[in-house]
């Protein structure tokens, strides 16, 4: 059953808001734990659809899994490399982690061509480069990836021609495993990519240097379980933070990490806002007028891609003329044309927004993927009077966003769920 989300604006948001653990750390954690022999237990997992679609996909290669609450104990003894060239694994783009998960286990996987959110063309060219320089064969079978590998994995020495979050954590573990020595350079630098070595050094794997550009990876033979608690997501954070500038709020957003979240904190402070940084959380007070910035979404530490959209709903509340540009994604700007039904007075240009101030009013709008969903929500959330904004798309929003619906009644808005007709 589709359901919209109708949010009647205006309401500034107050309150404290718990952010759960993060997305990208947990559809890369849980793939993941394939490479154990024994029993891994994940903590501070986020209620998500991706994640509930991964746990489907490891009980169908012969996983046993127990979820409840934010814990999942994942038992991956008696899994099997069995190829899935189709069905759930196209639902979600980090489905790609089982290449390489399977392939560092198994020395094979036949996984379909990944899924998610496409708001543009995202290769894993590089995805395979890695697979390749680690000696296995990789072949396209009717849009499904074919990769063997005749012997154990040996270790090579790796340099991504652009910084890949994806292909840095793929190679990880593809070389957990391997013989020998994997060096992987100009590697990403995310605090997602940390936390999945972080994962695998509990395991027994020996990786130094995650959340530099060069990471290394000392193969070993086997790994074995252990528990892991998943960092904060800093994205939803983000969102929040935005909303609660944007809605002229005072909102303290729990557990998080300030350090992660240093660009989009370091962006809201120049436009105006107040921000208090603690240790474990963040407050956010909104100010009646906010001065325009430019914004560059970068690799990190730069400011997020994936809080490029919710920020461009900020951005349309600032004095003056704002450009915000992707320097990840050249194109991600499907939100732009229905903030400007809208109101907003936005155009593109490039891989840029050109965002001026202007008021925003309801209107029936549709989210094509999951940050262009938030940057909705927040645009809803921010009309100041009258009528009620309708958001459809939002089984994209649920990819990203646990309760959304209850965190945001907790901290004042009108915001329901309707059944899309
Ligand atoms: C660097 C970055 O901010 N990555 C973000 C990206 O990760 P995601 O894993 O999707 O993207 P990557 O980090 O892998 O890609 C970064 C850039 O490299 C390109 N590329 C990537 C792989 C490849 O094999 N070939 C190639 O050309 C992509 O098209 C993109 O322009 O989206 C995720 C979901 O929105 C975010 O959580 C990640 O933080
Ligand atoms: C687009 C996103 O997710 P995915 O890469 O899983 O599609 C995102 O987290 O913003």
């Amino acid at each position: 059953m589709l359901e919209k989300l109708m949010i009647a604006g205006g309401r500034p948001l107050r309150g404290t808001v718990q952010i759960s653990g993060a997305k990208n750390s947990a559809v890369a954690l849980i793939p993941a734990a394939i490479l154990a022999e024994t029993t891994v237990t994940l903590d501070n997992l986020p209620h998500l659809s991706d994640v509930a679609i991964y746990t489907e996909i490891l009980t169908d290669l012969g996983a046993s899994i127990e979820w409840s609450g934010d814990q999942m104990v994942i038992d991956p003894s008696r899994m099997k490399s069995i190829p899935m060239p189709n069905g759930k694994v196209k639902k979600l783009r980090a489905s790609y982690y089982l290449m390489g998960a399977l392939l560092g286990r198994f020395g094979e996987a036949t996984i379909g061509l990944p899924g998610g959110c496409n708001f543009e063309p995202r290769p894993i060219d590089l995805h395979i480069k890695g697979f390749e320089a680690l000696g296995a064969e990789v072949s396209n079978e009717n849009g499904a990836l074919r990769i063997r590998a005749k012997q154990r994995l040996r270790g090579a020495k790796i340099y991504l021609d652009m910084v890949s979050v994806g292909a840095t954590i793929n190679i990880m573990l593809a070389a957990a495993r391997a013989k020998g020595s994997t060096l992987i350079e100009n590697a990403a630098k995310e605090p997602e990519i940390i936390d999945v070595a972080t994962l695998l050094n509990a395991m027994g794997a020996k990786i130094i240097g995650a959340g530099t550009e060069t990471i290394r990876i000392e193969g070993v033979d086997s790994l074995h379980g252990c528990r892991h608690s998943i960092i904060p997501d800093r994205i939803q954070a983000g969102t929040y933070m935005i909303a609660a500038a944007a809605t002229r709020g005072d909102v303290i957003v729990d557990n998080v990490i300030p350090k992660h979240m240093e660009a989009v904190t370091a962006k809201l402070q120049e436009m105006g806002v107040h921000i208090y940084e603690m240790d474990e959380s963040i407050r956010v007070v909104g100010q009646p007028e906010y001065e325009s910035v430019d914004v560059k979404a970068l690799v990190y530490p730069g400011f997020a891609t994936d809080l490029q959209s919710p920020m461009a709903s900020l951005l349309c509340q600032a004095r003056g003329v704002s450009i915000l540009t992707d320097y990840v994604y050249s194109n991600r700007f499907k939100h732009i044309p229905e903030l400007v039904r809208m109101g907003a007075k936005m155009k593109v240009e490039g891989r840029s927004a050109i965002i001026e101030g202007s008021f925003l009013s309801s209107a029936k709008v549709k989210a094509t993927d999951l940050r262009a969903g938030a940057s909705l929500v927040i645009a809803g959330l921010s009309v100041a009077f009258g009528g009620v904004t309708e958001v459809t798309g939002v089984e994209f929003i649920d990819r990203g966003y646990e309760n959304l619906v209850t965190n945001l009644s907790a901290l004042g808005a009108e915001v329901w769920r309707e059944r899309e007709e």
